[in-house]
């Protein structure tokens, strides 16, 4: 076998392999082909020779528009297709929004690098307010995210929160034609896509605490191609990796597989991670917060014991209710 074939990666091998070619599955929206085309430039910079395609797929994530998703199954809807060329050998790896990611994976698939977070915050959109604060009594925003209503229900009781579905492009087209006085979007799509001055304001994260992976990109392939893994390495920002992990910790111990409106948001501060949590009822009628700081290395632990934080003071009610 001459070195350029060698498929398996020793154990202490240090260098990756390069790669010759990468087929890398995305959705087909226009930020999943934007962070697709991201990926491959970064893989394309970093092995000059190899040679990266787009697969593009429909998921069922993107063809139910007419539902909230938390009623039809969730995150994995929009994964599921993107596994399936994975282990049909049709692609070699898929990027995700972090944040759409299901917090529980099969063992199969692996979360091989967490590339570095773009602005994890929410955006406020609007044609006629500045700010939430802004908006008068009986106006209404567009958010079909638990966590984005019931944060805006406990902090602005007296605006109506109503249903937004549909890709980025759908969304602010439903705000330009006046069915919404304004809507929240996550910042890093907006600008991703160019549209960073659609922003009239972000959100501070004492408002509005992110989704656990808002913001960042991961990378998955099988478990069983530890080349794959090996040579995305290079992608892989530590530091978002530790608190998207951290996030995904406090997600999977609180919500697993249903929605519920949580938020886990954890950022890097002189070498410590400070990690927040929350989980509410979606009017926002209960809302019950936690905080943790602890050394990166153990970010889960840090998840884990904000998860317990959440559970002691009742969490495990509210997850209850929403049944
Ligand atoms: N739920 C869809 C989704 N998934 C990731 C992003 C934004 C990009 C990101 O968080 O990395 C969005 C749009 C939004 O919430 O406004």
């Amino acid at each position: 076998m001459s070195s350029s074939t060698v498929s398996t990666v020793y154990p202490g091998a240090s260098a990756p392999v390069p790669p010759e070619r990468i087929t890398i599955a995305t959705r087909e929206s226009r930020l999943a082909l934007w962070q697709a085309e991201h990926v491959k430039a970064r893989l394309e910079g970093l092995y000059p020779g190899c040679r990266v395609e787009l697969l593009g797929m429909t998921t069922r994530g993107d063809q139910i528009l007419d539902r909230p998703l938390a009623k039809v199954g969730g995150k994995g809807l929009f994964v599921k297709e993107l596994e399936t060329a994975l282990l049909d050998g049709r692609a070699d790896i898929a990027v995700h929004s972090m944040k759409d990611v299901p917090m529980v994976m099969g063992d199969e698939f692996t979360l091989a690098c967490i590339s570095a977070r773009e602005v994890p915050l929410d955006a406020f959109v609007s044609n006629r307010y500045d700010s939430l604060a802004d908006m008068p009594p009986g106006t209404v925003v567009g958010t079909s995210s638990l966590r984005r209503e019931s944060q805006l229900h406990a902090m602005y009781p007296f605006l109506g929160v109503t249903s937004l579905r549909g890709n980025l492009d759908t969304r602010l087209r439903k705000l330009d034609e006046g069915q919404y006085d304004a809507i929240i979007l996550a910042a890093a799509g907006l600008i991703r896509l160019g549209l960073a001055d659609r922003i009239r304001s972000t959100l501070p994260s004492e408002v509005s605490l992110p989704a656990a992976g808002q913001g960042a990109l991961g990378i998955e392939c099988l478990s069983s191609r530890r080349e794959v893994i090996q040579y995305l390495q290079l992608l892989n920002d530590a530091d978002t990796s530790a608190c998207v992990r951290a996030e995904r910790t406090v997600a999977r111990a609180l919500a697993g597989s249903c929605e519920v409106p949580l938020g886990a948001y954890a950022e890097i501060r002189g070498g410590m991670l400070w990690l927040r949590g929350f989980v509410a009822l979606p009017d926002g009628s209960r809302i019950i917060r936690a905080e943790r700081e602890g050394n990166p290395s153990a970010a889960e632990e840090i998840g884990r014991a904000l998860a317990d934080d959440l559970l002691a003071q009742g969490a495990e009610g509210i997850l209850a209710e929403l049944g």
